[in-house]
C-alpha cells in the first residue's frame, strides 16, 4: 500500500504541497489530477526520495520515505517528467546500467531487458543514442527503466505525453494489466482526462498542493452538472420552451444551431423518461436519446477554476 500523511512542501514562502493525505492500495491505478502548478511533480518526487518533505510522513509498502528510502525505492519504478538523463548513452547502454543499478547480472539482467525492451517497443532503436530519438521514443525509453526490476509500484509523471495514439493506446493497455495481473500499484499524472476515464479505477484532483477530491472516475463524474443530463438529437430544430416546464429539469442547453439539446436534470433527479415522452407526444424528428455519466472536464474545471499557481 501506498499511504500518504498530510505530507508538505514549501519552496522558500510558496507552498507547494500542503497537508496532502491519501492511500492508494494493491491492484488501484491512481490517476493524479490538478492543474499545471498544483504540486503532482512534486509530490511524485517525494514520494520517489528525489526531494525531502518538510512536513508529513508517507510510506511505500510499509516503508517509510524518510528512514527506509532505499527499501521503499527497490519496490518503485518512476518515470520522472520529461526525457531521460544520460543523452548521450545508447538505448542498450543505459538500459544495461540500469539493470546494473537494480543489482542484476548475466542471464537474469539479459532477460530483465529484453523483457522491458518487448513491453514497450524499443527494439528497433537499441543501438541509437538516446538524444537522437524522438520525443515519444525518450518516453518509452522511461518507461522500460521504470518497469525493468518488475516493481510493486510505479510512480509515472504522465507516461502517455508525446506518444502518439498507438502508443498511448498500448501504454495504457500495459499500465491496467500491470495492476490486474499482479496486484501492483500505480499512480500516473495526467492531463488527459479522457485517460483517467479508460484506465483508473481511482482518481485524486489537488490544487495548490492541496486534495479538491478523492473518488472513482464514476463517483466524480457524478459530481458534474451534466450527471443524468438528457441529449437529445434532431433532425431539425424543434420549440423546445415545454422541455423547462418538466419536473426535475435544471435548463436547457441548445447545440448545433438547435439540432441538439442537451437537458439538465436537478440533483437526484431522472428526467429521460419525461424529456422522451415529450418528444414523443410532440412528435419531434429525434434521431438519437441518450443518459449522460457526467463529465469529468466539467468536474475537474469547477474544482480548480481560480486554482493554477
Ligand atoms: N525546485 C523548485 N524550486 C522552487 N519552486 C518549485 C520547484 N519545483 C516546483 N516548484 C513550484 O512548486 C509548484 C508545484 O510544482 P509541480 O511541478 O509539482 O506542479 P505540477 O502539478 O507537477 O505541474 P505541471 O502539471 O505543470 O507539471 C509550482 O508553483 C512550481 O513552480
Amino acid at each position: 500500500m501506498i499511504s500518504i500523511n498530510s505530507l508538505t512542501k514549501r519552496f522558500g514562502q510558496h507552498v507547494a504541497v500542503d497537508n496532502l493525505s491519501f492511500e492508494v492500495k494493491p491492484g488501484e491505478v491512481l490517476g493524479f489530477l490538478g492543474p499545471n502548478g498544483a504540486g503532482k511533480s512534486t509530490t511524485m518526487k517525494m514520494l520517489t526520495g528525489f526531494l525531502t518533505p518538510d512536513g508529513g510522513s508517507a510510506s511505500i509498502c510499509g516503508y517509510d520515505i524518510r528512514t527506509q528510502i532505499l527499501q521503499a525505492q527497490q519496490q518503485m519504478g518512476y518515470l520522472p517528467e520529461g526525457a531521460p538523463c544520460y543523452g548521450d548513452m545508447r538505448v542498450r547502454g543505459f538500459l544495461d546500467f540500469i539493470a546494473r543499478v537494480r543489482g542484476f547480472s548475466g542471464a537474469e539482467k539479459q532477460r530483465r531487458i529484453d523483457q522491458a525492451v518487448e513491453r514497450v517497443e524499443l527494439r528497433g532503436v537499441l543501438q541509437q543514442s538516446i538524444d537522437t530519438l524522438s520525443k515519444g521514443f525518450k518516453r518509452r525509453v522511461g518507461l522500460a527503466q521504470a518497469i525493468l526490476h518488475d516493481p510493486q509500484v510505479l510512480i509515472l509523471d504522465e507516461p502517455t505525453d508525446g506518444l502518439d495514439p498507438n502508443q498511448k493506446h498500448q501504454v495504457r493497455a500495459l499500465i491496467q494489466q500491470l495492476a490486474a495481473d499482479s496486484n501492483k500499484m500505480v499512480v500516473i499524472s495526467t492531463h488527459i482526462l479522457e485517460e483517467v476515464s479508460a484506465v483508473c479505477s481511482r482518481a485524486v484532483i489537488i490544487g495548490r498542493g492541496r486534495l479538491l477530491a478523492d473518488g472513482t472516475p464514476q463517483d466524480l463524474e457524478a459530481r458534474s452538472r451534466y450527471h443524468q443530463a438528457v441529449t437529445v438529437a434532431l433532425e431539425q430544430p424543434v420549440d423546445a420552451a415545454a422541455l423547462n416546464g418538466l419536473p426535475g429539469v435544471l435548463a436547457v442547453e441548445s447545440q448545433l444551431d438547435g439540432r441538439q439539446l442537451t437537458v439538465l436534470a436537478q440533483p437526484g433527479a431522472v428526467i429521460f423518461p419525461a424529456v422522451g415522452e415529450l418528444a414523443q407526444s410532440r412528435g419531434w424528428p429525434v434521431r438519437e436519446l441518450s443518459v449522460e455519466r457526467g463529465r469529468l472536464d466539467d468536474v475537474f474545471r469547477s474544482l480548480t477554476s481560480g486554482e493554477a499557481a
